[in-house]
């Protein structure tokens, strides 16, 4: 059974159709990504999923919950972390209050690891929190009463890189002890760093479901590389070849192309030419992802 499972899920406001038929499975330990610019119908789904709002059509389900029922809701959230895309909470309460509360509802077995990790200032009230407070706060109250599933809209907006660091490095943490993690975000670098699947969301309909991994490799390499002279017209003319470049520079000539063939054929070829510089990088997951988000029916 998956962890989170999404069949033909639709959702409607008035003639607007913001989720368009949306299927996919989150299985149980795996940290997926749900990425999509602004408005394309992730707070939507997720707010769905949890049965926040009822579906147009289609159906939801939590650990084999079905969140649109709700005495099933229930159970699901038990054992279920939540954290909206803004957090909102008591403003008059102390940080410490809208913990105790949370805690007696829903248990708080992992307070005391979280809070060393994220410190948001306990004493004050919530009204006096900047942001990335709030946001801290909202972290620790979606994981603390240690639950099997989480779902987290944008995790990381409001956080500083350092925070961002150390939350991503927590979530590594959290899918080494099983926890399954879903979370939509615009931040590509770090679905890079933590996710193992992501779905791409554009105009409410899913456009692709795919290992990173294997985004990556489709993707292909960068290769810029420096060669001492002149290179002969049809140089780099080989199979995966793509967006060539050359110019002269310093009796050298620099190259860079995107490569998506075979290696060996690759490294064939730059053994012909007196190399005096060569990097080899991913491309740019932004690169990448400007494909799904780029408009246009060719994704
Ligand atoms: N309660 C609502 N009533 C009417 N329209 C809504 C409502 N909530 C969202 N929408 C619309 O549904 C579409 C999807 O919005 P949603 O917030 O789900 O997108 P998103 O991908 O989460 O965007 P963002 O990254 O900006 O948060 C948008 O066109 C939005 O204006």
């Amino acid at each position: 059974m998956a962890a989170i499972e999404l069949r033909d899920l639709t959702k409607r406001y008035g003639d607007l159709v913001a989720v368009d038929d949306v299927s996919f499975e989150v299985e149980a330990g795996e940290v997926f990504g749900f990425l999509g610019p602004n408005g394309a119908g992730k707070t939507t789904t997720l707010r769905t999923l949890l049965g926040m709002q009822a579906p147009s059509s289609g159906t939801v389900s939590i650990l084999g919950h079905d969140t649109t029922v709700e005495s099933q809701r229930l159970d699901a959230l038990a054992d279920t972390g939540f954290l909206p895309s803004n957090p909102q909470f008591d403003e008059q309460a102390t940080g410490r209050e809208v913990l105790d509360l949370h805690e007696s509802l829903k248990g708080g077995s992992r307070r005391a690891d979280l809070l060393s990790r994220f410190e948001p200032p306990l004493d004050r009230p919530v009204r006096e929190y900047s942001t990335g407070n709030v946001q801290k706060l909202g972290i620790v109250q979606a994981f603390m009463h240690d639950p099997d599933v989480v779902v987290l809209d944008e995790p990381t907006s409001g956080l500083d890189p350092l925070l961002q660091d150390r939350f991503n490095e927590f979530v590594r943490d959290e899918r080494e002890r099983g926890v399954t993690v879903l979370f939509s975000s615009h931040v590509l670098s770090e679905v890079r760093r933590i996710c193992d699947r992501v779905a791409v969301l554009r105009d409410g309909e899913l456009v692709a479901v795919e290992d990173v991994e294997t985004l990556l490799d489709r993707s292909g390499k960068v290769v810029r590389a420096r060669v001492a002279g002149d290179v002969p017209e049809d140089a780099f003319d080989i199979s995966g070849v793509s967006d060539l470049a050359r110019r002269p520079i310093d009796g050298a000539t620099r190259i860079s192309f995107t490569f998506t063939g075979d290696v060996d054929a690759l490294v064939d070829e730059l053994d012909r030419y007196p190399l005096q510089e060569l990097d080899v990088e991913e491309a740019p997951l932004e690169d990448v992802f400007l494909d799904f988000y780029g408009g246009g029916d060719d994704a």
